[in-house]
């Protein structure tokens, strides 16, 4: 007896015959699972004949039928010879269901012809050969619904052109389908886009994506990631007769997302990272992993985490509801705390001769944000976001850190990052501790200012001391040779919790949910950590501007707009 807990009633598929490709693993696994304890005899296809053995055996142990047969969707004629195979076997084909698909990710810039074909062939290729083998081999005479798991593709999917283009081609050639099929014994077609789900799916990408995807599952009106069950809920609805009279469309199961990317607003300050309102419907039996031979779903750690946090929001329904907030409670309440000041030994080092540290701006009503460490391997992404909004910043790059600044890749960043404008400080070549007496500080100034002078034709004239470290040593040899010594007021600390936005946004909050007449800030983050340049700058930018300031380079916070760089 099926321990799977469908919202729908048992039996709705009963003595249907049903395809799911792709039925091995993830989503398409959960399908198979409910579709079969709704009484439908299953058939899950794939390449490889492992997963589909197990999800039989699986879905036979708790009562139901289940057959498995090997395909490759982008052979046509291994999917014509399958669905000869099923209506010979099984007598018919009521239901198919496209899932088998997938890419790898890639930004488009570095997508190589082939592997652009390759994901098109994947997804638009096999899709449509297996829709034309179920209308050739049993639909076209007897009818039939389809229903084929694409992707949210509204606004573009940055790193998976290739799918979005693929997945594009598939919505807009089913829509055509279900006007051509519909008059054939009432065939319907339609498609379902998941936006983010918790699913094996995951397991494919590199592990800073999947954390990437993991910190930022809170970005979406739902403040959460999808379920299995969600897009299986979905796929089982469009198959019944409850659709009837639905063909042609493609349901998001995306908890809004598709709605929200690219909001000139700033939404991403509208969700909540700490955690999803959001009640969510998982149809997996509570219990130990393997309960009654169904295991728990197999997506990556840290994206499976999220889950446990999901299941107790699922539980506190009514009140969850009620209490759903667009704005986090950590944006909405203020908590006024004095702004930290200075370490006594930078005002010490204030009063000693050689170059003075500056710490906040002179211009009223600034705000200079900078950047330090970078460039950054997500740097690029930052300098989209400042483009969008038309913010210019500082960087105060390093020679050899994280990345080496002769890299293309990362000379290339450097080289966007000045002509838009963007102010490039030093920040020594291998972000030395200027105030150790082993660092030779004249090597490690130098080093930067020629490497910077191929890349941009000049050299700073401001520069941030590593970890805002100075002796009078390096301040008189900074002051001698012309660096403006440029520290910070605001400090997120991201270096030492990337992810936990919250945390570093409080360095904002406590400069500026206070009052700040009069006030000026310098604020300090890393743009060669993954999740700041992607994510967390997005946060503070916003929060900045909602309280009504200006952000602009530290220069211009000073009241300097030609006295950036010398030759
Ligand atoms: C930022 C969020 C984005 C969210 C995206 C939307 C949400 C979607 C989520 C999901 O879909 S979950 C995942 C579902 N499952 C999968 O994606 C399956 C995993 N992928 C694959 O199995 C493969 O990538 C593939 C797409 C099926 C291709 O496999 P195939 O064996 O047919 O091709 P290959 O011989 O491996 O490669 C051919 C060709 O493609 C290029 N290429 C392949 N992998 C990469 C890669 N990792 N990076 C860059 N390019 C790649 C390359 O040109 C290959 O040719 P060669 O150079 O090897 O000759
Ligand atoms: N997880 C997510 O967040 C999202 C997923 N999707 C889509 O949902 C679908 C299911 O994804 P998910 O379960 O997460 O990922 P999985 O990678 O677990 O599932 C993909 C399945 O497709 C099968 N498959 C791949 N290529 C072929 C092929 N050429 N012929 C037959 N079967 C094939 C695989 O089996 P085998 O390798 O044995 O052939 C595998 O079982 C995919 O189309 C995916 O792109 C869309 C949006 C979001």
């Amino acid at each position: 007896m099926s321990t799977y807990r469908s919202i729908f009633k048992k039996d709705l598929f009963k003595g249907q015959v049903i395809l799911v490709t792709g039925g091995g693993t993830g989503i398409g696994r959960c399908i198979a699972h409910e579709l079969a304890a709704l009484g439908a005899t299953i058939i899950i296809a794939a390449r490889k004949s492992e997963p589909l053995k197990i999800v039989q055996d699986e879905i036979q142990k708790l009562g139901g039928i289940c057959d498995t047969m090997l395909l490759n969707i982008r052979d046509a004629a291994m999917a014509t010879q399958v669905i000869e195979d099923i209506v010979a076997k099984h007598g018919k084909l009521d239901g198919l269901v496209n899932n088998a698909g997938g890419q790898f990710m890639s930004p488009a810039s570095q997508l190589t012809s082939k592997g652009f074909s390759t994901v098109i062939d994947l997804n638009l290729n096999g899709t449509y050969n297996m829709c034309k083998a179920a209308f050739d081999g049993y639909m076209g005479e007897h009818g039939g619904q389809i229903v084929t798991i694409v992707a949210e593709t509204r606004n573009g999917i940055p790193r998976a052109m290739h799918t979005g283009a693929a997945r594009a081609g598939i919505i807009n050639m089913t829509k055509t389908l279900a006007i051509e099929w519909g008059p054939y014994n009432g065939i319907r077609i339609n498609c379902v886009a998941p936006g983010l789900i918790i699913s094996s799916g995951m397991k494919n990408y590199h592990e800073t994506m999947v954390d990437l995807l993991a910190h930022s599952h809170w970005m979406n009106p739902t403040s959460r990631y999808g379920t299995e069950s969600e897009v299986s809920a979905a796929v089982a609805f469009l198959l019944s007769p409850a659709a009837s009279y639905i063909n042609g469309v493609n349901l998001e199961v995306d908890g809004g997302s598709s709605l929200s990317k690219g909001n000139p607003e700033g939404d991403e300050l509208k969700y909540n990272p700490e955690g999803s309102h959001h009640p969510v419907y998982i149809g997996w039996p509570e219990g130990a992993d393997n309960v009654h031979g169904i295991k728990h779903v197999d997506a990556p750690v840290k994206i499976n985490d999220l889950l446990n946090n999901y299941k107790a929001i699922g539980r506190s329904t009514v009140t969850a509801i009620a209490a759903c907030t667009l704005i986090p409670s950590s944006l909405a309440s203020p908590i006024p705390v004095p702004v930290p000041s200075l370490p006594a030994e930078f005002q010490e080092l204030n009063k000693r001769a050689g170059a003075t540290v500056i710490h906040a701006c002179t211009v009223p009503n600034s705000f200079a944000i900078t950047f330090d460490d970078g460039p950054g391997t997500f740097t690029n992404d930052l300098l989209d976001y400042l483009y969008r909004k038309q913010i210019k910043v500082t960087f105060f790059v390093n020679g050899f850190n994280y990345n080496d600044i002769k890299n293309p890749d990362i000379a290339a960043t450097v080289k966007r990052a000045f002509a838009a404008g963007h102010q490039i400080g030093s920040h020594t070549w291998s972000h030395a501790d200027l105030a150790a007496s082993s660092t030779n500080i004249d090597e490690e100034m130098t080093k930067l200012d020629v490497a910077l002078k191929e890349l941009i034709g000049k050299r700073p004239v401001y520069m941030r001391p590593p970890y805002g470290n100075t002796s009078p040593a390096a301040l008189e040899y900074l002051g001698a040779h012309g660096y403006k010594v440029i520290n910070w007021n605001v400090d997120t600390d991201d270096w030492q919790h990337p992810s936990n936005f919250k945390l570093n946004l409080q360095a904002y909050k406590n400069a500026l949910q206070r009052d700040t007449t009069g006030k000026t800030f310098i604020s300090l983050q890393h743009d060669a950590e993954p999740l700041t340049a992607q994510v967390f700058s997005k946060i503070a930018i916003e929060y900045v501007l909602s309280k009504g300031f200006n952000i602009m380079p530290v220069g211009s916070c000073l009241g300097d707009n030609d006295g950036w760089y010398r030759d």
